[in-house]
C-alpha cells in the first residue's frame, strides 16, 4: 500500500496534513498517537470509507478493514455472520474463519446471537470477519480493545503469522504496548506520521 501526502479535514478541522506511507509485503507496522491524533480518520482514508482532501491511496490485491467500532447485525448469530460474509467475499468455505475462531477463542459461541455477545467476544468477530478472505492487506483499528490477556498474546502471535506469510498488516492504537512485536512504529502527531523509534525490533 502506497500512501501520498495524504489530507483530511472535517469542515475546519485539519485532522491529516500530509501523511506519507508505504507499507511493504510482509511487514507488520504500527501506528500510535493519543486519543484525538486522527488514526481512526487515517484508517477511513486509507480503507476509502473516507475521501481525503488531498493525496492518494494505492493498493492492490485483497483487503481487509477491521474498524474501531465493532458493525454486526445483533439478529444474526456468529456462524450466519459467517455466512454472510462468505458470500459477500465469494469464499467457497469458511474453513478460514473457524480457524481464526479456534486461534482467538470463541468457537463455542458460533451459534449465539451476537446481541447476547460479551464486549470482548463481538470484538472477536468483528477481527475474524475482517480477515476471513485472508487479504493481502489488512487494517486493524485498536483491534485487541476489550480481549483477555491471552486473547491479546495469541492475536499477536496470529497478526505475526500474517506476516510472515506475505500480507501487510497495520495496527492502530493509542497505547505502545509489545512495540518489539513490529517492524515498524509510527507516531501520528501534529497530523503528520513520523518513525517512532521506540522498542521496534532491529
Ligand atoms: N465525523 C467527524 N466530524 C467532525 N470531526 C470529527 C469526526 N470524526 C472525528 N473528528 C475529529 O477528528 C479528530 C481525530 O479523530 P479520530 O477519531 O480520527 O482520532 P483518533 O486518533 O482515532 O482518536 P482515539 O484514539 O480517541 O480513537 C478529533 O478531533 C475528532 O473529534
Amino acid at each position: 500500500m502506497e500512501v501520498k501526502d495524504v489530507h483530511h479535514a472535517y469542515r475546519r478541522r485539519v485532522v491529516l496534513r500530509g501523511v506519507d506511507l508505504r507499507l511493504r509485503a510482509g511487514t507488520l507496522c504500527g501506528i500510535v498517537g493519543e486519543n484525538g491524533a486522527g488514526k481512526s480518520t487515517l484508517l477511513k482514508v486509507l480503507s476509502g470509507e473516507l475521501r481525503p482532501t488531498r493525496g492518494t491511496v494505492r493498493h492492490s490485491g485483497r483487503f481487509g478493514y477491521c474498524p474501531q467500532h465493532v458493525v454486526l447485525n445483533d439478529a444474526l448469530t456468529v456462524r450466519q455472520h459467517l455466512t454472510f460474509f462468505q458470500t459477500a467475499y465469494c469464499l467457497a468455505d469458511v474453513r478460514y474463519a473457524e480457524e481464526v475462531m479456534e486461534v482467538l477463542g470463541f468457537t463455542g459461541y458460533a451459534d449465539e446471537r451476537t446481541s447476547v455477545l460479551s464486549g470482548g467476544t463481538r470484538q472477536k468477530l468483528n477481527v475474524t470477519l475482517a480477515l476471513m478472505h485472508d487479504p493481502q492487506v489488512l487494517l486493524l483499528d485498536e483491534p485487541y480493545q476489550g480481549f483477555d490477556w491471552d486473547t491479546y498474546q495469541r492475536f499477536w502471535d496470529l497478526a505475526a503469522r500474517l506476516r510472515d506469510a506475505g500480507r501487510s498488516v497495520l495496527v492502530v492504537s493509542h497505547l505502545a504496548y509489545d512495540t518489539e512485536r513490529l517492524d515498524e512504529l509510527w507516531r501520528l502527531d501534529g497530523g503528520l506520521l513520523r518513525p517512532d523509534e521506540a522498542g521496534v525490533a532491529a
